[in-house]
């Protein structure tokens, strides 16, 4: 295992009862980069995550974290590994300061270094002027900040956040992905999400999950490539037949919008239909007055993916 890999997850399964929630799923996570995970409800990312956390035993397949096995030195993978649960380990009734002090102790930092790491996790948290609140009257986007604190006061190479935006508003959202964000430039990041746009703002590269299976994986930069056109929609002054277009080399489909355009698919990485279909228009006559390229969106890729029946092999569009 390189350096640069700081948590190899490989062949994992996991069944509950007979019911196979994560299958055969293998990745890296490397230094520095942000990883979004992301998949629909149900689709295994809080059970990998707790598998990666080393609090899910997985049914088969290993964790090295840092180059140590989850299984066999777990004291020492775990020192590597913070994680933020989808639901944070809060006690309501203790101050901030005090539960990171009890978190602290939990993560086995020597004594005399417990209170440095205290007053850097509630400073890189922005939870200075709430330290000595209870948890409990804390809002949720600052619950969420202790709970992101009491994964970093180790400062393990990587953080594990699970649905880390799940229930805040707007304003604590953003404010919760800058916080991400900065913590990135540190540690690296494995983000479990549902959220799309929360994907494309925050990570480099993401893993989509689906019934288990990861069913693909990219950088974010190849997940836009993903969204270029793969139809256009036109507009004719003296149309011709649905024929006529499909003919069009490239074109796979032909539809017919309610106000007179047509839209025309293809597949982006074949023949592309424009240069013809302009060519045609001019030799027949078809006088074209509008020609949009329709780019996917990513809610369209992630649904295609993920409606797509599961198979052995991963799903690249
Ligand atoms: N303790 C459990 N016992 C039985 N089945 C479980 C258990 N935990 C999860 N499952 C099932 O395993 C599958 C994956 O669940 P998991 O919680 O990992 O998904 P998820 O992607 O995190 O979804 P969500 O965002 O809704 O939590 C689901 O079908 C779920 O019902």
């Amino acid at each position: 295992m390189t350096q640069d890999i700081l948590i190899r997850a490989e062949q994992l399964y996991r069944y509950y009862s007979g019911h196979c929630a994560v299958k055969n799923v293998s990745f890296d996570v490397r230094r520095g980069e942000i990883l979004g995970f992301l998949g629909p409800n149900g689709a295994g990312k809080t059970t990998t995550m707790q598998i990666l956390a080393g609090s899910l035993a997985p049914s088969s397949g290993q964790v090295r974290i840092n180059d140590f096995d989850l299984l066999d030195k777990p004291k020492q993978a775990k020192q590597g590994l913070g994680y933020l649960p989808e639901t944070p380990p809060l006690y309501r009734e203790l101050t901030v300061t005090e539960y990171l002090a009890f978190c602290a102790r939990l993560n086995r930092i020597p004594r005399n270094q417990q209170a440095g790491a205290i007053a850097s996790a509630i400073n890189r948290c922005g939870l200075k002027k709430v330290s000595k609140r209870l948890i409990g009257n804390l809002s949720k986007g600052y619950q969420q900040r202790v709970g992101i604190a009491q994964a970093i006061i180790h400062s393990p190479s990587v953080i594990i956040l699970d649905e880390p935006t799940v229930g805040l508003d707007p304003i604590q959202i953003r404010e919760i992905r800058e916080l991400i964000r900065e913590l990135a430039q540190k540690h690296s990041v494995i983000l479990s999400t549902h959220i799309l746009p929360e994907v494309q703002a925050i990570c480099d590269r993401v893993q989509i999950i689906n019934q288990g299976e990861l069913v693909l994986t990219d950088t974010i930069a190849g997940l836009s490539q993903r969204m270029e056109a793969t139809s256009i929609l036109v507009r004719f002054d003296a149309p011709p037949t649905t024929e006529a277009l499909m003919s069009i080399k490239g074109v796979t489909s032909v539809e017919r919008e309610e106000d007179g355009r047509f839209r025309l698919r293809y597949q982006p990485d074949k023949q592309d239909p424009v240069e013809e279909l302009v060519r045609r228009t001019v030799d027949k006559g078809w006088h074209l007055r509008e020609l949009t390229p329709e780019r996917r969106t990513l809610e369209e890729i992630f649904v295609a993916i993920t409606q797509t029946e599961t198979s052995q092999e991963p799903v690249l569009l």
